[in-house]
């Protein structure tokens, strides 16, 4: 099938590209120039684990193909995908004008039937805003779907290619016909295609990121009274866990959700709740925890040093907001970054992908290591605040002798408290009681 992709950045690169890699002809749209050129050149502009050798294959072999013209773009395409940015307006709503942007745009450039169809994260009733931008000034039939995107940063290939279920949300027969032809090789394990109607689909996305974000904040909370009350997180997560009911995954505390997604979407969600009078509790407390728990480490840092970070300079782990992404939107390291240095202190960090963007955030705020064990030199403490693989076994000696002090505040639990003891750390984490050197 020809498709088009309207919007090159995480989910328009991937969706495209597994688009191709399952034999349809894919074209990319995006309007800036330069991430085209460097696409149609062969360089990826993502750091996504599995993406890079499928679109250099895909490339390769003609089906994958970039471009900023819309209007050639979509010419051929019988499926026009939006995966645009919606981003949270100065409300906290979602902002539309990228969507309804080209949706205007794509009225008149419509020479046939076609099925458009939004990726996006939207609120309920944007699919009848996009419907009537394109019909305002569109001579042919079209239908509009709604169909959400489930990936996770770092596994977004695998997520892609094996989605636990695809929704679509549409009331035409036509389009729905071809979106099962489309998604048919990618649920051939008998994962479903769930069909329903347009607004249900665009809800769906929010309640399922709600729904997440929910169960973070909670075992955040937990883990606040594990500590308070000497019980140990790991513990409790995996006795609860182990209930179908609740189930294992993420459960797992921490310094809070990040990304471009969580922190939004819960906000999205509030937002069209206001808008129809109700108001949303518990997504304002999940809100609530998720901003407090980014700071967690810090009253930890303040306590061991005695309220006094001047002068003192710190190791970092980690940047991007979860491992295998180099995506620093909303990333828990950056708000730590800002409340040291605010505190008098300095910051050497290291990550293995986000360094490059954290820079072009920040600049010189802090001091880019080139690797993890350069950032010790002098450094007080470690603050570990993303859990990449190659900080889960560390080289402890080398911490210990590279570090003023052998002290670890680890945001991620990577670490077994006992064994640190035995190492004669003075470790803390989150929701588990310290091990004191
Ligand atoms: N990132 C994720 O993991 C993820 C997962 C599921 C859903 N989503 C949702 O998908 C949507 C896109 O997110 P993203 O992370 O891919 O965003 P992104 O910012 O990485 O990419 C958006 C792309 O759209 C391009 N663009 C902007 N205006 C354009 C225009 N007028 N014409 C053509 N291209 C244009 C930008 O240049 C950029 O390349 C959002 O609604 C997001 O909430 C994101
Ligand atoms: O047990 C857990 C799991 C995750 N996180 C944090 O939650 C955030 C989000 O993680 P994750 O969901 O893995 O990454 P995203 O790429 O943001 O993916 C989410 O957001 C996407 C965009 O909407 C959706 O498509 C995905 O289904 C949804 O998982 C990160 O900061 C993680 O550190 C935790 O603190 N504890």
């Amino acid at each position: 099938m020809k498709i088009t992709v309207v919007g090159t950045g995480y989910v328009g690169l991937v969706t495209g590209t597994c688009f191709a890699e399952t034999g349809n002809q894919v074209t990319c749209v995006d309007i800036d120039v330069n991430k085209v050129n460097k696409l149609s050149a062969g360089q990826i502009t993502i750091y996504e684990p599995g993406l890079e050798k499928l679109f250099e294959r895909n490339l390769k072999e003609g089906r994958l193909n970039f471009t900023t013209d819309l209007e050639k773009g979509i010419s051929e395409a019988k499926v026009i995908f939006l995966a645009l940015p919606t981003p949270p307006g100065e409300d906290g709503s979602a902002d539309l004008s990228y969507i309804l942007g080209v949706s205007e745009k794509l009225g008149p450039m419509l020479k046939d039937y076609k099925v458009i169809v939004d990726k996006s994260t939207v609120p309920v009733g944007t699919a009848d805003k996009v419907h009537a931008a394109i019909a305002k000034n569109a001579k042919v039939e079209f239908d509009v779907v709604s169909n959400p995107e489930f990936l996770r940063e770092g596994v977004a290939v695998e997520d892609f290619m094996k989605p636990d279920r695809v929704v679509i949300g549409t009331q035409s027969e036509k389009a729905r016909k071809v979106m099962g032809d489309l998604y048919a090789p990618f649920v051939r394990q008998g994962n479903p295609i769930i069909y329903m109607d347009e607004k249900s689909a665009e809800l769906t996305k929010y309640a399922a990121n709600s729904f997440l974000a929910t169960k973070i904040s909670f075992m955040n909370e937990i883990a606040i009274l594990c500590e308070k009350l000497g019980a140990d997180v790991d513990m409790v997560r995996r006795g609860i866990g182990s209930d179908d009911r609740i189930g294992k995954r993420f459960l797992f505390p921490g310094i809070g959700y990040g990304g471009s997604c969580f922190p939004k979407d819960v906000q999205a969600l509030v937002k069209s709740s206001q808008e129809v009078s109700y108001s949303f509790r518990i997504l304002d407390a999940v809100m609530d925890v998720n901003e407090k728990q980014k700071l967690f480490l810090l009253p930890k840092v303040n306590a061991y040093f005695s309220n006094n970070l001047k002068g003192k300079h710190f190791a970092l782990w980690g940047l991007a907001f979860k491992p295998n992404t180099d995506d620093i939107r909303e990333a828990p390291a950056l708000y730590i970054i800002d409340a040291l240095v605010n505190a008098g202190a300095t910051v050497s960090v290291f990550d293995p992908e986000a360094m490059p963007n954290v820079k072009g955030v920040i600049g010189d705020k802090v001091a880019y290591a080139e690797n993890q064990y350069a950032t010790l030199e002098n450094a007080d403490a470690l603050i570990i605040a993303t859990e990449w693989s190659v900080f889960r076994t560390p080289d402890f000696d080398k911490i210990g002798s590279s570090l003023k002090h052998k002290v670890i505040f680890d945001g991620r639990n990577l670490f077994d408290v006992a064994h640190m003891q035995e190492l004669g750390f003075h470790y803390e984490s989150v929701g588990r009681l310290p091990a004191k050197s």
